[in-house]
């Protein structure tokens, strides 16, 4: 766990703030604690590398308001004359939610106040835009919020905003190069526990989230994690999109892809978002994705031609007809510990090619996610965790 100390916080933002507000607040700086995972490789350059990152962020001073159990941090405090004191400190006091959503509520021109949340490392900066149609940040901005070494760091940012067409909310999402995807699976799982956090809401809770693949419908159940209605997959091949030839009814299934001369059987699904999924080679049919070097080859596959809107790649080992294994390559974030509508498409293409059932457990870098293709209204179901990491705040 790579704490930061005040010596790593390169452009802390005290300057930034007026005395009053100092008066009020206390300063923290929160290790971004499960960077050290050595087997993330990152497609953005090697400046952008992932080693630990410190983020620094304000919480408030007064005692009704405490920082996620057991978060670890690592900061300045300052008293009233603004003289500043370093401590470190493990809170062993459990957030109150009315107490995270008034924090949120807090506004301060040129202040963005975030929670960070991940679904099995797959981890979004999770901003509260239920009072704007518009995102709070511009992609430029959650670029170098999403930075590893120099910013908050993460795989996206993903704004909460109000419903449209009838539905509760809204989810946009950037990734961490700036594109914005339509869908984005381990985020609306997050985004699920986000709302109960804002809302107040206990227990059992489901939305209609409008989204850039549709309507999904997330269900926060009684044990915390997140079943979720992803909708129907697209595999006509022209709407994932790919320029591969149609070769079941019109979709491309088992297709022969050629990546520097080596031939690939791939399946092209869209959850929204499109997804390319491989099993393995022409010559090599048994994938052991521990062996693949991602950062190689992931970004032949991401801008590959015959894919005009980029695509995420999936490479799949089969272990058994309802267990998977993945190592994913993300449009627009590169090697993530996990991704949810990647799953989801991986286990459509698994049953297209005859090689899972319809249910399986899918194994990710960061944990196992449940994933079902339901024959009866060909929606897909996915259930796994969203874990809140900590809150915080950054100078825009
Ligand atoms: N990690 C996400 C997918 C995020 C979007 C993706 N990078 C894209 O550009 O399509 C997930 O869990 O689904």
């Amino acid at each position: 766990m790579g704490r930061s100390t005040a010596q790593d916080r390169s452009q802390p933002p005290f300057s930034l703030l007026s005395p009053a507000f100092v008066n009020s607040y206390s300063l923290y700086t929160s290790s971004k604690f499960a960077d050290d995972n050595g087997d993330r490789r990152r497609h953005i350059a090697a400046k952008h590398r992932s080693r630990s990152s410190a983020s620094s962020y304000l919480r408030f001073s007064s005692s009704s308001i405490h920082p996620p159990k057991n978060l670890p941090s690592f900061g300045v405090s300052a008293d009233r004359k603004s003289n500043l004191r370093i401590f470190s400190s493990m809170s062993t006091q459990a957030p109150a939610k009315a107490a995270a959503a008034s924090f949120l509520y807090h506004k301060e021109s040129g202040i963005l106040h975030f929670v960070k949340y991940h679904g099995l490392g797959n981890d979004f900066i999770l901003v509260d835009n239920r009072d704007s149609e518009e995102p709070k940040i511009t992609p430029e901005q959650a670029v170098k919020l999403c930075d590893r070494n120099f910013g908050i760091g993460a795989d996206g940012v993903i704004f909460a905003l109000p419903g449209i067409n009838g539905t509760d909310y809204t989810m946009r999402i950037f990734n961490s190069d700036g594109s914005e995807p339509e869908m984005c699976g381990n985020g609306v799982r997050c985004f699920a526990r986000f709302i109960a956090e804002l809302e107040n809401f206990h227990g059992n809770k489901s939305f209609n989230v409008h989204t850039g693949a549709g309507l999904i419908v997330p269900e926060i159940q009684e044990d915390g994690k997140v079943r979720v209605d992803m909708g129907q997959p697209i595999l006509t091949a022209s709407d994932v999109p790919t320029k591969l030839t149609a070769n079941k009814d019109q979709a491309a299934v088992k297709a022969k892809l050629d990546v520097d001369g080596l031939i690939w059987n791939v399946t092209c699904v869209s959850m929204g978002n499109p997804h390319c999924v491989t099993f393995g080679t022409e010559s090599c049919n048994d994938l052991q994705v521990d062996e693949l070097n991602l950062a190689e080859i992931g970004p032949k596959f991401e801008h590959h031609a015959m894919f005009p809107a980029r695509t995420n790649t999936e490479f799949i080992q089969v272990f058994s007809p309802s267990h998977l294994k993945m190592r994913v390559w993300e449009r627009g974030a590169g090697a993530t510990l996990a991704c949810g509508t990647g799953a989801c498409a991986v286990v459509v293409a698994a049953v297209l090619e005859g090689r899972a059932d319809r249910r399986c457990t899918v194994d990710l870098p960061g944990g196992p996610l449940d994933i079902e293709w339901r024959e009866s209204d060909n929606h897909i179901y996915m259930t796994g965790p969203a874990e809140l990491v900590f809150y915080g705040s950054v100078p825009l």
